[in-house]
């Protein structure tokens, strides 16, 4: 996989909507809507002119809705604020956090890089009450994606959050999917309201009914091998950074049949492996007087092999050692102007 990829994202969450290999394309690209005059439903146009295709590395639900307010099935929605409700008291009355309910706008872009940012105000303090600056970027590379995403905060005191990329990858069947590289990790487990913790005895997780499950210090390299996909399987090799744990998530027959934005059998198509701060929250030092607080920065690389099954080691994909975005200064965050534009939600 080195020529061909294309890619979308929706400035609405700064969510990645579609990675695939376009085999007539002569070059890769990354397609992103001009968030001045994207709306949600032009997206959705988008998609309707486009179905999904075998060629699709990520899935993205046929009854998938593009409506304000509402997180989109498919790609990947990135949680913040909140992953899962095991970790500390529930911040935001939001399941996933407020970040995939807010418009981004564009900071940077090339034909194969979008840089995307968002912000939060501590006066929104009905669904978090801190005001910091969210980052998201994301680049096709010539053997894989990567995505990374960074927080920064103008706050006083310390602030905390969960956060995961809760990526959707585009499977032939959960019959034919296998999870390497979570033997022996304790996890919670969704099924049971996240109340008990487990440990993982599986070499590979199978799928033989519903599994939500959020792997507590997973390793950097989780692989997910779907020995049904066109040309002899695929597999998807998931490396990440700076984030600790992973979720893994299927909704099985009863519960997929029941998501109105999922419903049968698009749940047999997907399978969510999320790299994931859970358990516990993260904790950033306040900000000083002179400084904005420290930022924190992690990331997933993705890479997709031919075959289904097990290739061993190869070799890593290193996430490109981006400088992180300076926090702009923002001394008086209610009454100076925005360092950049920002949108209004839609
Ligand atoms: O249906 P949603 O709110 O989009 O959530 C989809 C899934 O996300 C995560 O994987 C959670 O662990 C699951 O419990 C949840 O069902």
């Amino acid at each position: 996989m080195s020529q061909g990829q294309t890619a979308e994202v929706s400035s609405y969450g700064a969510q990645l909507l579609t990675w695939r290999n376009e085999a007539h394309q002569a070059r890769k690209s990354l397609i992103l809507p001009d968030p001045h005059k994207q709306s949600v439903a032009q997206v959705a146009n988008w998609r309707n002119a486009f179905p999904a295709s075998e060629l699709d590395y990520l899935f993205l639900s046929k009854n998938a809705v593009f409506q304000p307010r509402r997180p989109t099935r498919g790609g990947v929605p990135i949680s913040f604020s909140q992953v899962i409700h095991a970790g500390t008291p529930d911040l935001s009355s939001l399941k996933h956090g407020f970040a995939q309910h807010r418009q981004s706008s564009v900071v940077e872009k090339s034909d194969s890089s979008v840089t995307l940012e968002w912000w939060q105000e501590s006066a929104e303090k009905w669904v978090y009450p801190f005001d910091l600056r969210m980052s998201s970027h994301i680049e096709l590379r010539d053997d894989h994606l990567e995505q990374h995403f960074s927080v920064a905060h103008f706050e006083f005191r310390p602030i905390q959050f969960t956060a995961a990329l809760h990526t959707y990858f585009a499977v032939s069947d959960i019959s034919n999917v296998k999870v390497e590289g979570l033997q022996g990790l304790t996890y919670h487990d969704g099924t049971d309201k996240w109340w008990s913790k487990k440990r993982e005895e599986a070499v590979e997780v199978v799928f033989a009914g519903e599994v939500d499950r959020a792997y507590i210090k997973a390793p950097d390299v989780i692989k997910v091998h779907d020995s049904g996909a066109p040309g002899g399987g695929r597999t998807y090799e998931v490396h990440k950074q700076g984030f600790p744990d992973a979720v893994l998530w299927n909704p099985g027959a009863e519960r997929g049949a029941s998501i109105s934005d999922l419903g049968d059998p698009e749940w047999r198509r997907m399978v969510c492996l999320g790299p994931g701060v859970v358990v516990p929250d993260v904790s950033l030092e306040p900000r000083s007087k002179l400084n904005s607080g420290p930022t924190w920065t992690a990331s997933q690389c993705i890479r997709i092999h031919r075959g289904g099954g097990h290739h061993g080691d190869s070799p890593r994909p290193r996430p490109s050692s981006r400088p992180i975005p300076p926090a702009s200064p923002r001394p008086s965050p209610r009454s100076s102007p925005r360092p950049s534009p920002r949108p209004s939600p839609i």
